[in-house]
């Protein structure tokens, strides 16, 4: 058996059909998983239901042959298990216990004690090591430092991270202790993950595009540069993806400052300039526009085909720009893989 395709790809191996999976591929826009769901409770039962969580995670692979099976799971249980209240509010979102000072920050259980909290996700990862497909690689995740904090700061999402930008002007010493205290902790979760079964990580930094000039430095960059070394140090040969969405012109050169095995690609990115200017250092992931999984039609099998051909050069795992949304049809996401896989 040859090795897996996405591990090739993230070799820097070009492809001729490039390995396919989707971000939120695990989602409502599947009838098996709204009825999962429902037979969990709410969403973050679901998230703690090894059984379950496993489940969901492998009906798109049965479903669709996804190259990838993505842990299901949220980026917010790490600040739940580094001790804020974390609860979602049914067609709204998440909400958390905030922090806003550094007495807050001090008040943070150590990395060490997330294991607590965190141990049925490794058991989700566990059992999907065991039940995956053979050809099929198994993706964990966390969020990276920002986003994180961006939530921590604000107790829920907001559309321009005001919240969590106004702490770091107000008191960047002990902003920057948070970013410490999440980058500390997201190396052992990861860390515990890939200890697990996971063979690829992915940081998603959802947020990474409202940090300008010197703040995508220290709190985009480095965080996620911290991270991989770590990674890497513990587990040799193990590949990263980072995800710094709407990070545009700072998607150069991103994968030579961090040291990540792969950039995933927001719909924003022209195709043909991240060919050149980010496929030149690493594999690079995505970037169709998720609403073109909503919309369908012809636009949906040429702008596949399109982005295909951009990256068919270099190595490349196709994916979008960002989640499949709740209203996707799944005969859109069939005409798509036909598309890619012909
Ligand atoms: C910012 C962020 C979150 N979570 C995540 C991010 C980063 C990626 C991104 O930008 O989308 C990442 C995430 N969330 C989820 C996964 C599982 C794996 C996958 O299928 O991709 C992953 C990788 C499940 C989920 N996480 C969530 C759902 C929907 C919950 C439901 O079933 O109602 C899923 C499947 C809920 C969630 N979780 C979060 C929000 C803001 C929300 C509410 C909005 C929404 O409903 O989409 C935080």
């Amino acid at each position: 058996m040859s090795e897996k395709t996405i591990l090739r790809a993230l070799k820097g191996e070009r492809l001729p059909v490039p390995p396919v999976w989707m971000m939120r591929q695990a989602g409502r826009y599947l009838p098996e998983y709204r009825a999962t769901r429902a037979q969990a409770g709410d969403f973050l039962s679901l998230c703690y239901t090894p059984d379950l969580a496993a489940e969901v995670t492998l009906q798109p692979i049965r479903r669709y042959g996804f190259d990838a099976a993505i842990l299901f799971a949220d980026i917010l249980l790490l600040p739940q298990a580094l001790g804020l209240d974390l609860w979602f509010v049914t067609g709204e979102g998440p909400r958390l216990s905030t922090i806003t000072s550094a007495a807050g920050v001090a008040a943070l259980k150590p990395a060490e004690a997330i294991h607590d909290t965190l141990a049925p996700v490794y058991e989700t990862v566990r059992i999907l090591a065991r039940e995956l497909p053979r050809e099929t690689t198994l993706i964990g995740f966390a969020g990276a430092p920002w986003t994180v904090a961006t939530y921590m700061v604000a107790g829920r999402g907001t559309p321009d991270q005001a919240p969590a930008h106004g702490f770091k002007a107000e008191d960047r010493a002990a902003f920057a202790a948070l970013i410490d205290r999440i980058t500390e902790a997201t190396i052992d979760y990861l860390s515990a993950q890939i200890d697990a079964g996971a063979e690829v990580v992915k940081l998603f930094d959802s947020w990474a595009g409202s940090l300008k000039g010197r703040d995508f430095d220290d709190f985009a960059v480095e965080p996620a540069r911290r991270i991989i070394a770590a990674l890497k140090a513990r587990h040799p040969g193990v590949p990263v993806i980072a995800f710094p969405r709407e990070a545009g012109p700072r998607y150069a050169g991103f994968a030579r400052a961090t040291g990540a095995d792969c950039v995933a690609l927001d719909n924003s990115v022209g195709a043909d300039w991240a060919a050149a200017q980010v496929q030149k250092d690493s594999c690079v992931q995505g970037n169709l526009d998720p609403r073109l999984l909503v919309t369908g039609g012809e636009e949906l099998v040429s702008e596949t085909r399109r982005i295909v051909r951009a990256f068919s050069q270099g190595p490349h795992i196709f994916n979008l720009g960002h989640g499949i949304t709740p209203e996707a049809d799944p005969e859109n996401v069939a005409r798509m893989l036909e598309a890619i896989r012909g």
